[in-house]
């Protein structure tokens, strides 16, 4: 079909256009559509964007969630079904359900659209969002029948409608002969022929490994059940195992790690009652295997690891490290780890630690995390795996890094119900506020998963992260250039409040969460990071903390910074500007003279002045210990132009001074080079002012200077990187 000119893809509206229609779209709240479009018109239209699709090449766009609304509560069965004809405009009946005959193949983007028909033989289009849909292996297959719960009619951009479901547990796809599926539907889409033939369940196990290869998980799963399904009646136990080990390694995939521990149990435990020596152990029980597989823990006090094949063992530690184990103990090969990392993969297998740090109230910052013993500077204070962090294996951080880390969460929530308490648990800025308060169990019910409380969580709570911390520091990204980021999601970590002046720093290895501490912890004090990194000018950061999260710091240089006038702010501003642009047009020059590095250096005395104290204030220095932020730039590009020229002095008058102007107070006295107060703002700048001090002292003879900066710089290393990897390479570039 040749497509006109004027086709427009109206399943994948662009963004503008749906925040327009939520913002300005007329209320038509409570009424019925004026008029509908003819069957002939929605099937020949989605043949069009069918076809738009197959030729490739759609834009990326970001999704737009219309206006929230509760998740259905009520089973399908209990349900008043209704018609299209009874639907409203924007009314949802949350005890309602209709029942829908697929017509077509659906069309799979950002959501699954497809055209529908009632029992009364009305048409309409219907599209399922957020579901874990895809081209090979659809959900919304041509043919089948689903029920949609609490249906309305959603306004359209192009002026039409269509039924649109938000959460995916509104959609239940009924099985071809389930009794719910009216009779006038149920002699089409039954392939008798293939039943027959297939009627064992060594057939069954090779048709499930066909659509395995092929990718067609839920083919797979259903093949497989159709084989278990044969062998309730002709038991063979060996086949039985193997059924449900393939069964776990789908669900696997799938991320439905609590069907897969449930498979995997039982395959375990029919191993055992099936091996004489090993038929009355506890792990013949599945309730015993699946505890086990659930615990959480290496421990392992029936022996099941050593007692099963290779093939289960495999199994049962890949669903024990996606649940989660814990350790007490932070014992982590890190180079061992950053070894796993690589473009195929960022999932690394270790335990969590969070043993020493506590989730309590804060006075006035929501809940914060706090440690629960005192901590060295450099000390890991946590290690988490991700809950979630999309993009295995593509090699490419995703455009729509949050939207895809979305579509996980909701998939993993839904098929995980053991998961699901701890993530409803976070902040979500207050949308669980009445109507939407979930169950009293915590649990939001049998596969009950709002979407848009799950995207305020997701919001307020997740990372942008690179493949490692590592690579930021050895191979960063060209200037201008994004570095090649994710989003992830940990639990624990996502109570950590922010601070301008943190007091650890976390860093990534693959889906591994490292917390390290950037100065000495006692004990029952609050843990706290940067989650951005202070913009110069306080207006435009704490803006940046409103918009992206609700508040504005209150740490003691936002206070500071915050007291000043807005004239002396401006002024600050503008000398800033000003030597950031001579920086800048001298690094277009190439080599900078001393003349030059002169002219900066007398630029940055008079930005410093701005920041000494006022003569009336008796001399006391509000940012004595403080960072001073708009000196941080020019003292780095002066401490680097007079390792250039190789004036050693210079060099070490400006290193200690670009550590001053991060808050880092230092001294040299008797011979040793001290760490006098630390704001905790350590990143790989500080590193490098530590690595041109150890080389200036060097050149001066000053061994033991040197000495005391290169271990400091050591552990400020692993304190940004995570880990040691590449340190060695770093320290020694030039
Ligand atoms: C990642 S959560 C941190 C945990 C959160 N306090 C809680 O109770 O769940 C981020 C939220 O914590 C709060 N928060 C974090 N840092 C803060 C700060 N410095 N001042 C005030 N609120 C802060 C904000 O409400 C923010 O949206």
């Amino acid at each position: 079909m040749i497509l006109p000119k004027t086709f427009r893809n109206t399943y994948e509206e662009a963004p503008e256009r749906l925040q327009a229609l939520l913002k300005n779209g007329k209320n038509e709240t409570g009424s019925k559509p004026s008029a509908r479009i003819s069957r002939a018109t929605l099937l020949r239209d989605h043949e069009a964007h069918l076809q738009r699709l197959a030729e490739g090449n759609l834009p990326v766009k970001n999704m737009i969630l219309p206006l929230p609304y509760p998740p259905a509560r009520i089973k399908f069965n209990d349900a008043r079904c209704i018609l299209l004809d009874d639907l409203k405009i924007n009314e949802r009946s949350r005890n309602t359900a209709i029942l829908f005959r697929i017509l077509t193949a659906p069309y799979i983007h950002s959501a699954s659209t497809t055209i529908v028909e009632d029992v009364s033989g009305n048409v309409a289009r219907l599209t399922v969002c957020n579901l874990e849909d895809s081209i090979v292996d659809p959900i919304l297959l041509e043919g089948g029948v689903v029920a949609v719960k609490q249906p309305c009619w959603s306004v359209l951009a192009d002026g039409g409608y269509q039924v649109r479901v938000d959460h995916p547990c509104d959609l239940v796809v009924l099985d071809e002969g389930s009794e719910d599926v009216p009779e006038e539907w149920m002699a089409e889409g039954v392939d008798e022929g293939q039943k027959e033939e297939g009627s064992d369940s060594g057939y069954w196990k090779k048709e499930g490994d066909r659509m395995f290869l092929t990718k067609k998980f839920r083919r797979a799963l259903d093949c497989y059940n159709h084989g278990l399904a044969y062998l309730a009646t002709h038991p063979t136990p060996a086949l039985s195992i193997d059924l449900h080990r393939k069964k776990c390694g789908v669900n696997i995939v799938l991320l439905r790690l609590d069907d897969a521990a449930h498979d995997l149990s039982l395959a375990i435990s029919l191993h055992a009652s099936s091996t004489p020596s090993l038929s009355t152990a506890p792990m013949a029980n599945p309730s015993t295997v699946k505890s086990w597989l659930h615990n959480h823990s290496t421990a392992d006090p029936d022996d099941i690891a050593p007692s099963i094949p290779k093939s289960l063992k495999d199994l049962a530690a890949r669903i024990k490290f996606d649940l989660g184990i814990y350790t007490e103990t932070p014992n982590y090969d890190l180079p061992l780890i950053s070894s796993y990392v690589g473009p195929l993969t960022l999932h690394v297998d270790a335990a969590t630690y969070i043993s020493s740090t506590s989730v309590q109230p804060t006075q006035s910052h929501g809940r914060g995390l706090f440690a629960s013993r005192a901590f060295e500077v450099g000390e890991l204070i946590c290690a988490e795996k991700a809950f979630v962090l999309p993009g295995l294996g593509d090699g490419t951080a995703a455009p729509r890094p949050g939207a895809l880390l979305f579509k996980e969460l909701v998939q993993k929530l839904r098929w995980n119900g053991s998961l699901r308490r701890e993530f409803f648990e976070l902040g979500d800025g207050g949308y669980a506020m009445g109507e939407y308060e979930e169950d009293e169990d915590g649990d939001e019910g049998e596969g009950v998963v709002d979407v848009f409380r799950t995207e305020l969580i997701r919001r307020y709570n997740c990372f942008s992260v690179p493949p490692t911390s590592a690579s930021l520091v050895t191979s960063p990204p060209p200037p201008n250039s994004n570095p090649e980021l994710r989003n992830g999601f940990w639990i624990h970590a996502s109570y950590v409040n922010h601070s301008c002046l943190p007091n650890s720093i976390r860093t990534f290895i693959g889906d591994m969460h490292f917390l390290r501490a950037t100065r000495a912890i006692a004990k029952g004090e609050e843990i706290t990071h940067q989650y951005i990194s202070p913009d110069i000018d306080i207006e435009e950061r704490q803006e940046k903390y409103r918009g992206g999260w609700g508040f504005e710091c209150d740490c003691k240089l936002c206070v500071v910074d915050g007291s000043i006038s807005e004239e002396a702010r401006k002024e600050r501003e503008r000398r800033f500007e000003g030597l950031r642009s001579m920086v800048g047009k001298l690094g277009e020059r190439g080599a900078t003279t001393i003349t030059a590095i002169k002219k900066i250096a007398r630029g940055l005395r008079e930005l410093e002045a701005l920041y000494s104290p006022p003569a009336t204030d008796g001399g006391a220095d509000p940012y004595a210990e403080l960072p001073r932020l708009a000196l941080v730039h020019p003292s780095l590009f002066l401490a680097e132009a007079w390792r250039g020229v190789k004036n050693t002095e210079r060099t070490i008058e400006y290193a200690t001074k670009l550590l001053r102007n991060f808050g880092i107070v230092t001294s040299v006295k008797g011979g040793r080079f001290k760490v006098e107060s630390c704001s905790g703002l350590i990143n790989v700048e500080g590193v490098r002012a530590l690595k041109y001090l150890t080389e200036a002292y060097t050149l001066k003879g000053e061994g033991q200077l040197a000495e005391d900066c290169i271990g400091l710089a050591r552990v400020w290393y692993v304190i940004i990187t995570g880990a040691e990897v590449g340190m060695q390479d770093f320290l020694s570039s030039r």
